[in-house]
């Protein structure tokens, strides 16, 4: 029997497809913004400018310090760099990074956000911020937080690195396979999880063997749109509280996080959510668990915690953190599974 449910639709404009980017300005003057900010990493930098000098008028200033996990300090100097510029908008191109701090600018002052998305994260597309201060990472939800207008344009991923391209895409799918357990989903949220599993799941592989091939990169962005927009629609539980705590209280790296942990979450749940993850472990060979563990291995993801520079003596007291205001989880959060949880995760073994 379908329903009840509730479902709530993303208000962003989204626009996709190569060449995409060529509607930046038509995009941002739609939504009457007059000048933007150009927000980026400093990796991404020379794409910003390269923006900048596209919009022409329509660009009042750059600001390339746009951080992982969105430290407060970042915002507040961009905060100055918005006002000093006397723009009305911004313009974030990058990954999650860049996008977090668009988003925390949009939170103080209601900024239109116009996201020119170059990774798998899925943030253009959810009413998510997640902020750090002190060492602690927190997250707040609402509407001023989403952005207004979203750009795909898979031409600008063809150079996204195969390690960032990997970990990023396992991270998108992370999205997906927490949004088919979530106790508000709806056939709407699952449908487009099962997609953006599926789109990922073929294209990732494709990518590390030609990554300046356009079809499955348009693939993977296409994917992780769908698995996004499921972040943004459904809620999260342990998966998402793990990389969490993993992320902000010991600075391990976002997509990387999400890449390692994800077998295991999926495994910790197999058997409390079996209905609801029966699509996702049909994609993965049927045990979903060991299937997102052998995939990620297969295309060169990292396996193991320690790799990513967590300190085995730090797992305590990671594990009590993660299990500390959990997320509503379909498996209760069982502190002795959850320490067992990050020991294999840390070592790299392959669930069962
Ligand atoms: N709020 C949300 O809904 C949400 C969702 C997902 C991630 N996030 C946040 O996003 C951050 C992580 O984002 P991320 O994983 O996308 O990493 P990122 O934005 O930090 O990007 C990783 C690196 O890749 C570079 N890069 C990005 N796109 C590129 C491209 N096409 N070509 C070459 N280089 C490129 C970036 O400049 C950066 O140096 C974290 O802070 C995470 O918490 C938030
Ligand atoms: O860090 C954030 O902005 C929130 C993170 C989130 O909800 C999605 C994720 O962890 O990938």
């Amino acid at each position: 029997m379908v329903g009840p449910f509730r479902y709530t639709a993303s208000a962003a404009q989204v626009i996709f497809g190569s060449g995409s980017l060529n509607r930046l300005a038509e995009a941002m003057t739609g939504q009457g913004g007059k000048r933007a900010l150009i927000l980026s990493t400093p990796h991404q930098k020379a794409e910003a400018e390269r923006i900048a000098t596209a919009l022409g008028p329509l660009a009042a200033g750059l600001f390339h310090d746009a951080t992982m996990h969105t430290p407060v300090d970042v915002t507040e100097r961009a905060m100055t760099a918005y006002n000093a510029a006397g723009a009305d908008c911004v313009v974030a191109i990058g990954g999650g990074s860049t996008i977090g701090l668009g988003k925390a600018i949009a939170y103080r002052n209601d900024a239109l956000q116009i996201v020119v998305a170059t990774t798998y994260a899925g943030s253009e597309v959810t009413p998510i911020l997640g902020q750090t201060e002190n060492g602690q990472k927190t997250t707040v939800r609402g509407p001023g937080i989403l952005p207004e207008v979203v750009i795909y344009d898979p031409e600008l991923t063809l150079g996204l690195p195969i390690n960032i391209s990997v970990s990023s895409g396992l991270n998108a799918m992370a999205h997906a396979v927490e949004g088919l357990y979530a106790q508000d989903r709806n056939p709407i949220s699952s449908m487009m999880a099962v997609e953006g599993l599926r789109a990922l799941k073929q294209a990732l592989p494709q990518i590390v063997n030609a990554p300046g091939d356009i079809e499955p990169r348009s693939e993977a962005l296409y994917g992780s749109w769908l698995c996004g927009t499921v972040l943004g629609a459904v809620g999260m539980a342990l998966h998402h509280k793990l990389c969490h705590t993993l992320g902000g209280s010991f600075d391990l790296p976002h997509a990387e996080t999400h890449a390692v942990i994800l077998p295991h979450s999926a495994a910790y749940n197999a058997a409390a959510a079996a209905d609801a993850l029966k699509p996702a472990a049909d994609l993965f060979g049927g045990s979903l668990g060991s299937g997102l563990y052998d995939f990620a291995a297969s295309i060169g993801a990292p396996l193991a915690l320690r790799d990513l520079g967590m300190k085995e003596a730090d797992l305590d007291h990671a594990a009590e953190l993660a299990a500390r205001n959990p997320y509503w989880n379909p498996r209760p959060i069982e502190r002795e599974a959850l320490r067992a949880l990050l020991q294999s995760a840390w070592e790299g073994a392959r669930p069962r």
